[in-house]
């Protein structure tokens, strides 16, 4: 089975043309996304128009100042926010048309998300926590038990598996956060300032844990205003006033290449 099919999505991919290459479509591309908040006072055009295309196992980091509008393009790509307009393809499938129950279920399957705030359920331990997510995705319960010991092993927290998240550091409930968000193996995870709420440490923690998880292949949109953070990517999206207007792919010789998607010149970004 495909993993559009396992989406329960139709895919758009076409027949491939008789003698050429299959190509795989990129995890996630956005075309002309635009949203607008409407809270208590005047409308805030918080995206503008985004054009973005995220390849198989990339490292993006998307960075600007308070209130760019960062978040809001990353809970649009997440589907928890719906753009006014524009388009979003994941996997080469057309999202257009998902309500927020097939969003759901594309999250549960495919997309691992970490909030600044963890967002942990207090009431369950870390186990249950890490293990929750496996089930609703159709685990067997043996399955989600041995994903949810390796995870913990692997990120430092065996050991902490009856704990409630209430007795963990911060440090520790953001590496339940990312064990709960990678138990599905997410094709794409999202990441909306995980360190932002850590002290030095355990931003350092967050970085390296990334960069391993990177490493091994997972592909990974992480939005933050540390420009220490976004350095541990493989390209960077500045983003300013709703829009890109930066798009470098990092070398590790000369400092960054150009994609030529942005507006040209870099923009000082201050936060
Ligand atoms: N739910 C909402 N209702 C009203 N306005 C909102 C809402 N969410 C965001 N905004 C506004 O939209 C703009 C963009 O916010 P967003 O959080 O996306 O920016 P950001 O770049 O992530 O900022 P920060 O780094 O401070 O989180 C801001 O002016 C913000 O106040």
């Amino acid at each position: 089975m495909s993993r559009a099919e396992a989406s329960g999505a139709p895919s758009d991919a076409g027949p491939v043309p008789s003698g050429a290459e299959p190509t795989e479509p990129p995890i996630v591309r956005a075309e002309g996304l635009v949203k607008t908040h409407h809270g208590e006072g005047a409308p805030v055009k918080a995206v503008r128009g985004v054009d973005l295309t995220v390849g198989r196992g990339e490292f993006v980091a998307v960075t600007g100042p308070s209130g760019a509008g960062k978040s809001t393009l990353l809970h649009l790509l997440g589907g928890l926010q719906k753009p006014d307009s524009g388009s979003i393809w994941f996997d080469g499938t057309c999202l257009d048309s998902y309500g927020e129950s097939h969003w759901a279920v594309l999250r549960r399957r495919r997309i691992g998300i970490v909030f600044q705030f963890f967002n942990l359920v207090s009431n369950l331990t870390v186990a249950d926590n890490v293990e929750l997510p496996a089930l609703l995705a159709g685990r067997s319960p043996k399955r989600a038990r041995a994903d949810r010991a390796e995870l913990l092993e692997e990120l430092g927290l065996a050991g902490k598996e009856r704990s409630m998240p209430g007795e963990l550091s911060g440090g520790e409930q953001q590496r339940v956060a990312l064990a709960r968000a990678l138990v599905n193996h997410p094709d794409l995870l999202l990441a909306d300032e995980p360190a932002g709420s850590l002290d030095s440490k355990g931003t350092r923690e967050v970085l390296r844990l990334l960069s391993r998880f990177h490493a091994r292949g997972q592909t990974i949109l992480l939005v933050t205003h540390d420009a220490r953070m976004a350095s541990a990517a493989d390209r960077v999206i500045s983003f300013f006033d709703g829009r890109v207007v930066d798009d470098a792919v990092l070398d590790t010789d000369d400092g960054a290449r150009r994609r030529g998607t942005g507006v040209a010149g870099v923009l000082e970004l201050k936060d």
